[in-house]
C-alpha cells in the first residue's frame, strides 16, 4: 500500500507541522487511546491535546504503545498540548506543561498554545463558575505575563514551538509587541459556516500559521441546540462529495487544506479515522473553492460564552 505523505506547514521560525492532525476533545476515557492507535497506524502523526479536555493520560497511552510497538519513533510525532485558562498566572504555567508532559509520557511537547486569552480564577476547578451559575470566576493574570513563562518552556526544552488559541487580531499584536520568541500558530474555529477572514489575513501577514479546529462544525459539542445548521448535513458540500466521489467530511478537510490551514479534525470512529485522513489524492477546483466559501454565515459554534464580561474575551467585542 502506497504511503500517504502529509504536507508540512512551515512555521516561521523554520520548524515544521504536519497540515493534518487527530483533534481529541470530548475524545472519552475508554475510547480515546484505541482512537489515537488507530489513527497512528493509518499515518497520523499530529496529534491535538489539551489538559482540559481531561483525557491526556489515555492519549499518552495510546502514543506510548505505538513507539512500544516501533510503529513509530517520538520524533516521527508532532504532539501540541494547550494551557489552560485557570494557569496563566506566571508561576503556574511551568507546573501545567510538566503535568501535562507525564499525563502524555513524553518529554517534551512539538507545541504548547495559550488555550484562551481569558484566564480563570487559580485552583482545583478547571471551569470556576460564578454565583450566577452561567459565568465563570476570572483571574487577574493578563496574557502577556502568561507568554514570557511559555518562552521559558522553550529554553528549558520542554516545549519545542509556543502559540496562541483563540486570540484575536489585537490579543496577538500585544503578544507580538512583548514576544522575544514569536507565536507559530493561533489555533481558531474555522469551517465553511465561519472563515473568520479578519484573523486568517491578520496571521498571513505575520507569517503565523492558522491551525483551524471544529473543521466539521463539531456536531456532538454538548452545548448544541437542536436548530442550529449542521454543516454536515448542508446541501452545498453534500453535492460537492457526490461531485469529487468522497465524503462531506473528506471535503471540509480539503477545504481547509487548500486554504492553507492546519487541520485536526476529532473522531474515535475507527473507519472515520481512516476516512477523514483520505484527503490527499483529490483537489477541490477553484469554482468549488468559492461555493464554500459563500457557505458564510458568521456561524460561531465555539464562543466561551460563560466568559463573556472578561477584560480579554476575544469575540465579544471582535477585534
Ligand atoms: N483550541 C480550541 O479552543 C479548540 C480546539 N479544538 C480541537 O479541534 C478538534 C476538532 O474539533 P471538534 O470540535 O472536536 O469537532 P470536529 O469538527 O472535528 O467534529 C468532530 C465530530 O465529528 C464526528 N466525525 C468525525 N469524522 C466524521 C465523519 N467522517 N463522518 C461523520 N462524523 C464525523 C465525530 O464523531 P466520532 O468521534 O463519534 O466519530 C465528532 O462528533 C478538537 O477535538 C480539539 O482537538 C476544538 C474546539 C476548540
Ligand atoms: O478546546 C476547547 C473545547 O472545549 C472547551 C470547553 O469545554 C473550550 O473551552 C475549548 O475551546
Amino acid at each position: 500500500m502506497a504511503c500517504t505523505v502529509v504536507p508540512n506547514a512551515i512555521f516561521k521560525n523554520g520548524n515544521s507541522i504536519p497540515m493534518f492532525g487527530l483533534g481529541t476533545w470530548n475524545s472519552p476515557p475508554g475510547q480515546v487511546a484505541q482512537a489515537v492507535k488507530d489513527a497512528i497506524d493509518v499515518g497520523y502523526r499530529h496529534i491535538d491535546c489539551a489538559h482540559v479536555y481531561q483525557n491526556e493520560h489515555e492519549v499518552g497511552e495510546g502514543i506510548a504503545a505505538k513507539i512500544a510497538e516501533g510503529v513509530v519513533k517520538r520524533e516521527d510525532l508532532f504532539v501540541t498540548s494547550k494551557l489552560w485558562n485557570t494557569f496563566h498566572r506566571p508561576d503556574l504555567v511551568e507546573g501545567a506543561c510538566r503535568t501535562t508532559l507525564k499525563n502524555l509520557q513524553l518529554d517534551y511537547l512539538d507545541l504548547y498554545l495559550i488555550h484562551w486569552p481569558v484566564g480563570y480564577k487559580e485552583g482545583p476547578e478547571l471551569f470556576p463558575m460564578g454565583p450566577d451559575g452561567k459565568t465563570f470566576i476570572f483571574s487577574d493574570a493578563d496574557y502577556v505575563d502568561t507568554w514570557p513563562e511559555m518562552e521559558k518552556l522553550v529554553d528549558a526544552g520542554l516545549v519545542r514551538n509556543i502559540g496562541l488559541s483563540n486570540f484575536n487580531t489585537k490579543q496577538i499584536q500585544r503578544v507580538l509587541d512583548i514576544a522575544r520568541i514569536v507565536p507559530v500558530t493561533n489555533q481558531i474555529e474555522c469551517h465553511p459556516y465561519l472563515h473568520q477572514s479578519k484573523i486568517t489575513s491578520y496571521c498571513a501577514t505575520k507569517g503565523i500559521i492558522v491551525t483551524a479546529y471544529s473543521p466539521l462544525g463539531s456536531p456532538a459539542r454538548p452545548w448544541v441546540k437542536a436548530d442550529d445548521p449542521v454543516l454536515m448535513d448542508d446541501a452545498a458540500v453534500g453535492q460537492l462529495a457526490k461531485k469529487y466521489g468522497k465524503t462531506t467530511a473528506q471535503i471540509l478537510i480539503r477545504y481547509q487544506i487548500q486554504l492553507g490551514h492546519v487541520v485536526i479534525p476529532k473522531s474515535v470512529t475507527k473507519e472515520r479515522i481512516a476516512s477523514n485522513f483520505d484527503v490527499f489524492s483529490f483537489q477541490l477546483d477553484d469554482e468549488d473553492m468559492k461555493v464554500l466559501a459563500g457557505l458564510e454565515r458568521n456561524g460561531r459554534i465555539c464562543p466561551e460564552s460563560s466568559a463573556f464580561g472578561h477584560p480579554h474575551h476575544p469575540f465579544e467585542k471582535e477585534e
